[in-house]
């Protein structure tokens, strides 16, 4: 049998819980227990499946790896994220960043994350990928955009972030590609 080729950008969400309360609000993060990225504090997300539209993707993943359950059609898209890692093309990723306002349940852990509730204020950023210091604070404040990492040969750290905002802050329904973005921002 002729094997379909694998999609290239792989294409995968991450999902954010946010509770918002009278002190602030706090993001559900979670410390990625095996897999890519294992080590890293990360938002709950993975791959899309087959026939899954993005935000089904985000829902099943966040009950999966959180337990947390929300609706797909709650979630509100908040950014999307191109992972570039020239060293390793095998594993650059086209995200889709869902905020979820509205779920039920509590956070437990997984086989594949550990979560934890984060100030939105003090994110976990030292434990992070590194270029989440760069688009998730501003994502939280509000920001919608397309962004794009650039990763450098060490697979960490960041060689170029550029980011391109959402006009009037929604989805746009084109996706962009490294072409696309400012050579600097
Ligand atoms: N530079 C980066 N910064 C970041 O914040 N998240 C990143 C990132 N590069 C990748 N990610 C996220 C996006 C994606 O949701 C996740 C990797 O996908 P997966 O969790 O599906 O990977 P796994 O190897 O665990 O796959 P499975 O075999 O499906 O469990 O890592």
């Amino acid at each position: 049998m002729v094997q379909a080729p694998a999609t290239h950008p792989v294409q995968v969400v991450l999902c954010l819980p946010i509770l918002r309360g009278l002190t602030g609000n706090r993001v559900l993060l979670g410390m990625k227990l095996r897999g890519f990225g294992a080590g890293h504090i990360v938002a709950p997300g993975g791959k899309i499946e087959p026939g899954e539209k993005p935000a089904q993707a985000a829902a099943r993943e966040l009950q999966e790896e959180t337990s947390l359950v929300a609706e797909s059609a709650s979630l509100e898209p908040t950014a999307r994220v191109n992972f570039r890692f020239p060293a390793n093309p095998a594993a650059d990723m086209d995200c889709t960043v869902f905020m979820a306002s509205d779920f039920s349940g509590m956070a437990e852990h997984s086989d594949e994350l550990a979560p934890a509730w984060y100030p939105v204020g003090q994110l976990p950023l030292a434990k992070m990928w590194e270029d989440s210091s760069l688009w998730l604070g501003r994502m939280l404040l509000g920001e919608r955009f397309d962004v794009l990492v650039l990763m450098a040969q060490d697979n960490e750290s960041v060689a170029r972030f550029a980011t391109i905002p959402w006009p009037e802050n929604k989805i746009p329904l084109t996706p962009l590609s490294e072409a696309d973005f400012p050579t600097a921002t």
